[in-house]
């Protein structure tokens, strides 16, 4: 299996000029990026960027941009190719991305009450007519990092730039609202019948925290729970958005069970350590998600390794390669693996974002480029105009 993050791209030739000396005139410059955006081959782009991409333009003055339509985030990954072309055609090249993320799924929930719930909510204009795609992030095992990494895509996500939302599911221990750096804060409401989301940084956040001591949370049984989980969810005025991204309670029991059953969930995420006992949780959520019939996008491995900031060694506290042999394994995508870094952990503990502060760095980075992959494979697995599953028209 090939690790994503890995770029596949064709040679194409350094062409400012052609082969008898002259320059390359403005229609061939633009023939040579239209070549080059087709012949691109990532694990994002399993067909070039041009099968995916729903509008091309293309300016030149004294810079040359390129401005593409696409469905899923990409601005990280396609800022590399701008260099590329600008070495090529010795020239600033510049491509800017707008996204337009649809849904992957349409729902019709079984049950009355969950009809009676989608139908609420439809009528209210909350979640399911506001938020294209909800994403479940989960873990089998608590503790590997499942609240921090939702946290942290979710601020990457937005840099790539999506606009995203973050609702914290986990009941017993909602750790959201520290991690945004909103503890004690709480949410208002305009008509009197909706919450309005907290604002972190530009997420719009929910949570239970916000509404109830952690104490009175940690003694719900399930009905309880997953009540006051339906209430956040529906009863929140989210504004428009491209990503839910949804913080499960760990385990995977039967609250577990009824959230990803009950929730118009697109498409979930596993997140593990590569310690043998994470991966065996894993592995169940994964089955779980299998049973109600919700695409597992792929796994996330935390606490991947430890760089030793003194000498650069790489080690491998939790084990090596755990994550790439479990998505092997059960046929899943490994969507990248993470550091265990000190920032991470105070960013977490402090309420703060590195990805925010410094988009560039490497943390940000190592994020992003999950947030991608994450962004990308749900079109690519999921939605019915992929190139993967249908055949589209590309109009430029
Ligand atoms: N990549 C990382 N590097 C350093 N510390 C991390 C990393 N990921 C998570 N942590 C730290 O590990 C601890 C557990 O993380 P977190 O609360 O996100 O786990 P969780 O899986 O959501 O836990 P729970 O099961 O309680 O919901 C936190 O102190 C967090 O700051």
């Amino acid at each position: 299996m090939t690790m994503f993050g890995k770029i596949f791209s064709k040679k194409t030739p350094k062409t400012d000029v052609k082969s008898n000396g002259e320059a390359l005139n403005s229609s061939e410059i633009e023939q040579f990026i239209k070549d080059t955006l087709s012949h691109y081959i990532s694990d994002n782009f399993p067909q070039g960027v041009l099968a995916v991409c729903q509008e091309l333009s293309i300016t030149q003055n004294k810079k040359i941009t390129i401005n593409l339509i696409m469905p899923f985030v990409c601005q990280g990954e396609l800022d590399l190719l701008a260099q590329t072309l600008s070495e090529n055609l010795a020239c600033t090249v510049r491509i800017k991305i707008a996204l337009a993320i649809k849904p992957v799924r349409q729902f019709s929930l079984g049950n009355d009450k969950n009809k009676a719930d989608q139908d609420k909510a439809g009528q209210e204009g909350t979640v399911q007519g506001k938020v294209a795609n909800i994403i479940a992030i989960a873990s089998g095992k608590g503790g590997v990092g499942k609240s921090t990494t939702t946290v942290n895509l979710a601020y990457a996500l937005m840099c790539e730039g999506a606009r995203v939302g973050i609702l914290d599911a986990d009941i017993y221990g909602p750790s959201i609202p520290s991690m945004l750096g909103l503890k004690n804060e709480k949410p208002s409401s305009s008509d009197g019948k909706l919450m309005t989301p907290l604002d972190a940084k530009g997420l719009s956040a929910m949570s239970i925290g916000f509404l109830v001591d952690e104490a009175d949370a940690t003694v719900w049984r399930g009905p309880m729970a997953s009540s006051a989980f339906n209430q956040l969810l529906n009863e929140t005025d989210w504004p428009e958005l491209d990503y839910l991204l949804i913080d499960m309670p760990p385990g995977t029991g039967d609250i577990q069970l009824t959230l990803a059953q009950k929730v118009p969930v697109a498409a979930a995420v596993i997140v593990t350590t590569p310690q043998d006992i994470a991966l065996i949780d894993a592995v169940k959520g994964i089955a779980m998600f299998d049973k109600v019939k919700v695409p597992v996008l792929g796994i996330v491995e935390n606490m991947s390794y430890h760089l030793c900031e003194n000498c650069g060694h790489q080690s491998h506290i939790f084990g090596e390669a755990g994550g790439e042999h479990m998505a092997h394994d059960h046929e899943t995508k490994l969507l990248g693996q993470l550091p265990l870094d000190i920032a991470i952990r105070q960013d977490a503990d402090f309420g703060e974002s590195d990805i925010i502060e410094n988009s560039a760095g490497e943390i940000a980075n190592h994020y992003r480029k999950i947030a991608r992959n994450i962004s990308a494979q749900l079109f690519l697995q999921c939605d019915i105009a992929s190139p993967l599953t249908a055949t589209i028209t590309t109009r430029i």
